[in-house]
């Protein structure tokens, strides 16, 4: 597993996020379980807690654009870049943008959003990629079941390393 240079984190244990639009691809309910079950994988083995907020502030701003949308980092169409997320921080940082121009979906047609959701917030609460070919955070995209999906040891010992595992309760 990587961090990001300087190792940012967040420095609480609760994380908010809000979710400011939605792709026409999937009903809401949807988006908004995949995004549930994506924050869960990583809350599942860290101290760390996520809470949905419906408008004002939030840590984490998950939001569908497409092509030029304000940050620089212009989306290209369908395929190729899929999703982005900044490393933990103010402002921008830990906030997680989902190219509109893919076909979201909830299981084997085109892109898993649980799947990418997961790799982007690795991305916010401070994991670069990692090398290993089977690991969440590994560059490339590639389908695995979403019911059955369990987080690398690689994934794991690399957000443990940023804030420590799950207190015994
Ligand atoms: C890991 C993801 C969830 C998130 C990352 C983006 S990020 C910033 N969050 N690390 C991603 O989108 N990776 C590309 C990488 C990629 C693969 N190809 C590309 C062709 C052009 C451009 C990029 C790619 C070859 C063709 C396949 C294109 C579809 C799949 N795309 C990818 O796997
Ligand atoms: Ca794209
Ligand atoms: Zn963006
Ligand atoms: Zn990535």
């Amino acid at each position: 597993y990587r961090t990001f240079p300087g190792n940012p984190r967040w420095n609480k244990k609760l994380l908010t996020y809000k979710i400011v639009n939605y792709t026409p691809d999937l009903p809401q309910q949807h988006v908004d379980d995949a995004i549930r079950r994506a924050f869960m994988v990583w809350s599942d083995v860290t101290p760390l807690k996520f809470k949905k907020v419906p408008w004002g502030y939030a840590d984490i701003v998950i939001r569908f654009a497409r092509r030029e949308h304000g940050d620089g980092y212009p989306f290209d169409g369908r395929g190729n870049t899929l999703a982005h997320a900044f490393a933990p921080g103010e402002g921008i940082g830990g906030d997680a943008h989902f190219d509109d121009d893919e076909r979201w979906s909830r299981y084997n047609q085109e892109v898993n959003l649980f799947l990418v959701a997961a790799h982007e917030f690795g991305h916010s609460l401070g994991l670069a990629h990692s090398n290993v070919r089977g690991a969440l955070m590994y560059p490339l995209y590639s389908y695995v079941n979403p019911e059955t999906f369990t987080l690398s040891k690689d994934d794991r010992q690399g957000i443990q390393k940023l804030y420590g595992s799950k207190p015994a309760n």
